[in-house]
């Protein structure tokens, strides 16, 4: 137990999950789960509402009792070990912030527990203000920042303790489009650069995608699907995770062949089928609709399967009816095993 709360030079600890299982009644919200995550590594837990994933996160924070099973961080088995002994933050959709406080008071809060100085503490403010973005922001208070500013320095708050390991529940998902996409590459550089293990709950795949080395896809209570990022999104293991990671489309047989000889069910994301006068498959356009970034098509392919499929702004909008070449984007296509 000796880190629980001694400070360590390196801030990320790995964490470990063991059989942990949560009965609300007669359910378990989480039932059964397992985890490792190695130190500095980001792991986004990915299921739809009521999955047990907010659950999960708050048995890893102290929040929750488990039914049975234990947590174990940086080797030290917390189980047993209240919330503000694990040296742990948790950071959520809505950063929190004291109203009244400026943001040199929100991120110092922590530091000032901890006994540092004014000064030492004031230091170490700016540093993690300069970390997340906001240098020189000290004086604002949180009411005159934008919602992604606010997540921002809440993010600040969290690090600002050195946590062992951050824990955050859909920290982006109150922001708007544009704000995500850039203070999600943004969280994700911070966290690779301070070394800190994070656990992330989220609904959103994209969220999931942008954050995490690691994605563990929880479904009633269960992880269903476990590994690197890259190898889930390439590789989901039915056709209910793939729907749930974005897929839109599921082709089987010959119509699966067709695209991607050998294979026998096929997954597309609605970009698997771009548009292309030199694509070597032929569809029907059932209708057109102009999307921000590329034109949304609903297409019948030769076999008479239905799919979505895109082209390119600028071009003039298919009629329903019109015959089109298509061309597949391998990335944006999975193969699904059975
Ligand atoms: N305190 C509680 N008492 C009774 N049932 C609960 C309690 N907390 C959660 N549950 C139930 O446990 C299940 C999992 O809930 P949980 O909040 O962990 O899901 P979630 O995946 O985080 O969902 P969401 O994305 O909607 O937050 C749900 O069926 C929920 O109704």
């Amino acid at each position: 137990m000796s880190d629980v709360d001694g400070s360590s030079a390196r801030p990320g600890a790995s964490l470990q999950v063991d059989g942990v299982t949560v009965r609300f009644e007669r359910t378990a919200a989480v039932d059964d789960v397992s985890l490792q995550l190695e130190p500095g590594r980001v792991l986004a837990v990915l299921g739809p509402s009521g999955s047990g994933k907010s659950t999960l996160l708050r048995v890893v924070a102290g929040l929750q009792r488990p039914d049975s099973g234990r947590v174990i961080i940086g080797g030290d088995d917390v189980t047993d070990v209240p919330t503000h002994r694990r040296r742990v933050a948790l950071m959520f959709q809505d950063g929190q912030l004291f109203p009244h406080q400026d943001v040199a008071g929100n991120v110092a809060y922590a530091l000032r527990r901890q006994g540092l100085s004014r000064a030492e503490a004031a230091g170490r403010v700016g540093e993690l203000l300069e970390l997340v973005g906001l240098p020189g922001m000290e004086r604002r208070r949180p009411g005159t920042l934008s919602g992604g500013q606010q997540q921002r320095v809440a993010l600040a708050r969290a690090l600002a303790a050195r946590p062992r390991l951050l824990l955050l529940d859909e920290p982006l998902s109150a922001l708007d489009r544009a704000l995500r996409d850039r203070l999600g590459a943004d969280l994700r550089q911070i966290l690779t650069t301070s070394g800190t293990t994070a656990m992330l709950v989220t609904h959103d795949h994209d969220e999931a995608f942008t954050l995490a080395d690691r994605m563990a896809v929880m479904s009633d209570g269960r992880i269903v699907q476990e590994g690197p990022t890259a190898d889930v999104w390439r590789a989901p293991a039915d056709e209910q995770i793939a729907e749930f990671l974005g897929f839109s489309t599921v082709l089987e047989g010959e119509a699966a062949a067709r695209l991607v000889p050998g294979v026998a069910r096929l997954a597309l994301r609605p970009q698997a089928l771009r548009r292309a006068d030199d694509g070597e498959h032929r569809a029907t356009v059932l209708g057109a609709a102009l999307g921000a970034d590329v034109v949304r098509l609903r297409v019948r392919l030769a076999d008479g399967v239905e799919a979505d499929a895109v082209a390119e702004l600028g071009e003039p909008l298919p009629e329903p009816g019109e015959s089109v070449r298509l061309r597949l984007v391998p990335a944006a296509a999975a193969p699904l095993p059975g």
